[in-house]
């Protein structure tokens, strides 16, 4: 052990520095950080390779970068031309810069394809202790593995295709402690929903966030994933869960994954990773995972969200003048009214997918709760897999099945209707019961109103047409 007691993230952060900082205290000089796995798709990539083209320099290690699709897919045929101009122009460019530029690509359609956040762990790239990297924000998912894991910028990711390396200030550390157990029915997603609204979304900034304590320990990978993703709506640099025996039973045998005595000797070292028992954070935050219920938000942030058994609440009740004013302009995009159960709100469309929440254990959860039911008269459902693999398994589990049997659409991968730059969209006015991370104004579509909601709630809520859980069904 080392002998300055340290946390998870200074552990890792301290085995990638290649030349550290002069100065102390604020003072300090970034740190360069060297960068273990560089994920690329076709939205923040495109000037990075041409800043590359005009200095005349190729990536530095073309083998630690691997490109996906995922933004601008049409989920409702894959294989076809891509109709609009944007979207098949920044797909076409990707494709040109990864063969110029030797960089492994999964185009649409291929079985290794999908949203870059879910096919990193899939493959086995994204590993304990590494440093990862991608032009997007929701990079954080990765920390699940216990590695710092962050969204960068554009021009970062062109420093970081010439030189694997990035120039970072270190962060500062918070521990979210969530003890307890998450009751039947309650997911990670209503509990990192419950955190974000506690702390705020401003409330992670500068940090990198330590998910730790009972509740997470009993999670699955694929529920840490759904926690760490959103640290970003935190507000944070990134979150992190030290990697433990569910984390290698997750990642033994998948493709990048090391093997035989290379395998034993990783586990040995990834098992000193975790946060000794004497380091300090900056900051802590305690959750009581047996108090939470289903968790969805009401407003335009993700720190907008209340229990799904309570009511829209009312601005004139905040002391805080910013969160009245930000709440009541809120509700009034939303087309809520103060006071109104939340279980009361209807919706046009129902979004199961996200590198949130399109995972097969979401898809499962989802299956689960329709099967033997049909969406609500008036309801559109989007069931999207957040990779072809993750579509290719539920096929063979008979998920896909349940789910057009219940009158949902079952789709191909890609982010779909997380975000408006594909053709998955709502219309203004429409609102929508959503698996993924972000609901504002104009996320999924112009005009359109978004609640985030846990898979289990979004299943419920196709079903009788309003906000609701599996509870209501019975
Ligand atoms: C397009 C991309 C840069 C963006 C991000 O960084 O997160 C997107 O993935 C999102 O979720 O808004
Ligand atoms: S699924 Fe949504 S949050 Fe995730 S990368 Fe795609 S657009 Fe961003």
């Amino acid at each position: 052990m080392s002998e300055t007691p340290k946390t998870l993230a200074e552990k890792v952060w301290d085995q990638h520095v290649v030349v550290r900082g002069g100065g102390e205290g604020g003072a300090r000089e970034p740190d360069l950080i060297y960068i273990d796995l560089h994920l690329v798709h076709e939205v923040t990539s495109p000037q990075a390779f041409d800043g590359l083209r005009l200095a005349g320099r190729g990536l530095r290690r073309p083998d630690l970068t691997i490109a996906t699709e995922d933004h601008n897919v049409p989920t409702a045929d894959i294989f076809a031309p891509i109709a609009d101009l944007v979207s098949r122009t920044q797909v076409d460019t990707l494709r040109r810069n990864c063969e110029e530029f030797g960089v492994r690509l999964y185009p649409m359609g291929d079985l290794d394809q999908g949203i870059v956040h879910i096919i990193g762990p899939q493959l086995g790239l994204t590993q304990p202790g590494m440093t990862v990297v991608c032009g997007d924000s929701h990079t954080s998912t990765h920390g699940a593995f216990g590695s710092i894991a962050m969204g960068i910028g554009t021009s970062e990711v062109e420093h970081v295709m010439a030189t694997q390396t990035l120039s970072l200030r270190p962060f500062k550390t918070m521990a979210i402690t969530v003890d307890g157990e998450l009751a039947p029915g309650v997911t990670s997603k209503d509990l990192i929903l419950a955190v974000i609204a506690k702390i705020g979304t401003g409330g992670g900034q500068g940090y990198v966030l330590e998910y730790r304590g009972e509740a997470i320990r009993k999670l699955s990978m694929e529920a840490r994933m759904t926690i760490c993703n959103m640290s970003i709506e935190a507000g944070a640099r990134a979150g992190m869960i030290a990697p433990d025996d569910i984390t290698y039973e997750y990642l033994k045998g998948r493709p990048h994954a090391p093997q035989g005595a290379d395998w034993d000797a990783a586990v040995v070292s990834w098992n000193e990773l975790a946060t000794d028992p004497d380091a300090v954070f900056d900051n802590e935050v305690h959750i009581d995972a047996d108090t939470l219920t289903p968790f969805v938000t009401w407003g335009t942030n993700p720190g907008q969200g209340a229990p799904l058994g309570s009511t829209v609440p009312d601005p004139e009740a905040m002391a805080d003048e910013g969160e009245r004013l930000s709440a009541q302009k809120a509700l009034q995009y939303m087309g809520l009214e103060a006071g109104t159960p939340i279980r009361e709100i209807a919706v046009d469309t129902v979004f199961v997918g996200s590198c949130t929440n399109g995972r097969i254990e979401d898809l499962r959860a989802v299956a689960s709760v329709l099967e033997g039911h049909r969406v609500a008269e008036g309801v559109r459902m989007l069931v999207v897999p957040g990779s072809m693999r993750v579509r290719a398994q539920a096929e063979e589990e008979g998920l896909g099945d349940i789910f057009t049997a219940a009158g949902a659409e079952w789709r191909q991968a890609g982010c779909s209707m997380c975000l408006g730059m594909n053709p998955d969209q709502l219309v203004a006015g429409e609102r929508s019961a959503s698996t993924s991370n972000r609901n504002f104004e104009g996320r999924q579509g112009k005009g359109g109103r978004t609640h985030l909601v846990s898979p289990l709630v979004a299943a419920a809520t196709a079903i009788r047409g309003t906000l609701s859980s599996p509870a209501d069904l019975a």
